[in-house]
């Protein structure tokens, strides 16, 4: 047997490399390294900003020439990073040494040793980390998942006035609209929207261990919290100013912890509308040229909310396992974090996996009105729970002297199958006012909706 060329082992590098988007330009081990050069090019740019050591101001065409280094970061600065790195075998070293070179390109040389200048490799990771995050979240992630949930709203709005079975404990129950079950879903995720939106992206800049001890005896005289924040906020990010010398992590507990609560809820919706299917509710329009089953012909498999279903899975699994193990690092540092965030990628990843599916999913359904109405006009019992209320009611209000309209209703309706013509002749023969009368003999398992219908425009 040859042995294959080398092979991605996940599925996300692999059959779904489509369905990621743009991911990889923040979340992959090179766009952290973009981010890393990044962060060490401003900071040698703020540093001369502010004359630091005597060095001057860089001119306008100096700076654009260092981020140029950013801007245009590509294959060969990779493999370049890569090789650097197998000698030096510590990741933002060989950032360093790569962003010397560069300066030597540029004929900065004298400000060589202003690179990394009193900073720990934490210094340069944490603010990386920050900024490819939040780029991913709110370029890639959010975007995506805002899609999602207004095609979920469009279809709410599209079946706001279907009315529908409802199915407490999977047993007939009170009826709803199909638009109003699926506002519920919407209400959910924009939410957490909301909550992803507000999202905390925090930056330390203080050193080995996080109290300025290098900066402070290199350059007694300067304010190096001030300088501290006035960088990360550069950056777009929120100030840490107390730290070890890690960033606590805790902002991205939160985040991933928010990212996950929308992958369960995403999953609840995944599992009811394959439910829904399953009862004929929701029919799969058949894609021309696919196929459902290899061995039965006649199916057409709900794939795409079962692919979902199992990818909001590995999401949350990852997602949860980094919010749990970013938070704690021994004593002033231990090194799990550097090896946990590596996978960062792979929680949002099979989320975005997930999100395509769904709106693929979602856009191969067709509600069966029929189906629905068949469901309602088998079930006439469900209306049991609006005569009683209205018998209570007109007993409150002294028109009727029923007692225990609960059990009445209770035995007449409870585990079994009541037509119309029963209830109705049930009805006739209450003892309540005309106008309570009327309003139940009007009922019908379809109209009996309350204002589910008015909630949808609540979205
Ligand atoms: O500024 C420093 O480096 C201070 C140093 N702490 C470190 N901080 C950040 N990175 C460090 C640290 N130590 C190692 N490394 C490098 O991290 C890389 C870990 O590899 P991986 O497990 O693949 O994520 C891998 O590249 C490691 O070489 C300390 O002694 O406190």
């Amino acid at each position: 047997m040859t042995t294959l060329p080398p092979q991605p082992l996940s599925p996300l590098d692999g059959r779904y490399r489509s369905a990621v988007g743009t991911l990889g330009e923040h979340l992959s081990e090179a766009g952290l390294n973009r981010a890393r050069v990044h962060v060490e090019v401003e900071w040698l740019i703020a540093q001369t900003d502010r004359g630091f050591f005597g060095t001057s101001p860089l001119t306008d065409d100096q700076k654009a020439a260092l981020r140029r280094v950013v801007t245009e970061f590509g294959q060969p600065d990779i493999d370049e990073l890569a090789s650097l790195e197998a000698t030096t075998r510590h990741d933002v070293k060989a950032v360093e040494y790569y962003v010397r070179r560069r300066l030597s390109d540029l004929n900065l040389d004298h400000l060589a040793e202003l690179t990394h200048f009193a900073c720990t490799s934490e210094d340069i990771n944490n603010l990386s980390y920050a900024v490819t995050v939040r780029d991913a979240v709110q370029q890639v992630w959010l975007p995506k998942y805002r899609s999602v949930i207004a095609t979920i709203a469009e279809l709410a709005r599209a079946h706001r006035d279907d009315a529908m079975l409802s199915r407490t404990h999977g047993q007939p129950a009170t009826p709803s609209t199909m638009g109003k079950e699926l506002a519920v879903f919407v209400y959910r995720l924009e939410r957490i929207a909301k909550q992803v939106e507000a999202s905390e992206y925090l930056g330390k800049f203080s050193g080995a261990t996080g109290t300025f001890s290098a900066h402070v005896v290199a350059a007694p005289d300067v304010s190096w919290p001030d300088v501290s924040r006035e960088f990360v906020e550069s950056l777009g990010l929120g100030w840490n100013p107390l730290t070890t010398q890690i960033e606590s992590h805790d902002w991205q507990a939160e985040l991933y912890g928010r990212i996950s609560h929308a992958n369960r809820v995403l999953h609840n919706l995944a599992t009811d509308i394959w439910t829904y299917i399953s009862l004929g509710i929701f029919r799969q329009t058949p894609v021309a040229g696919a196929t459902g089953s290899s061995t039965m012909p006649h199916k057409v498999n709900p794939i795409r909310f079962e692919n979902a279903e199992a990818n909001l899975e590995l999401s949350s699994a990852v997602l949860d396992s980094l919010a749990a193990t970013l938070v704690t690092s021994r004593l002033q540092r231990d090194l799990t974090d550097s090896s946990a965030q590596r996978n960062i990628g792979v929680g949002f990843g099979h989320s975005m996996l997930a999100l395509d599916n769904i709106q693929r999913g979602l856009g191969e359904i067709d509600l069966d009105l029929a189906v629905l109405a068949a469901d309602l006009d088998g079930n006439w019992e469900v209306l049991g729970e609006a005569i009683q209320t209205v018998i209570r009611a007109e007993v409150a209000a002294g028109r009727s002297n029923i007692a225990d309209p609960y059990a009445l209703l209770k035995e007449l309706t409870r585990g079994k199958r009541i037509g119309q013509a029963d209830l109705v002749e049930f009805v006739n023969g209450l003892e309540i006012g005309d106008d309570a009368k009327q309003r139940l003999l009007a009922l019908t398992p379809g109209t009996y909706t309350g204002i589910a219908s008015e909630l949808v425009d609540r979205l």
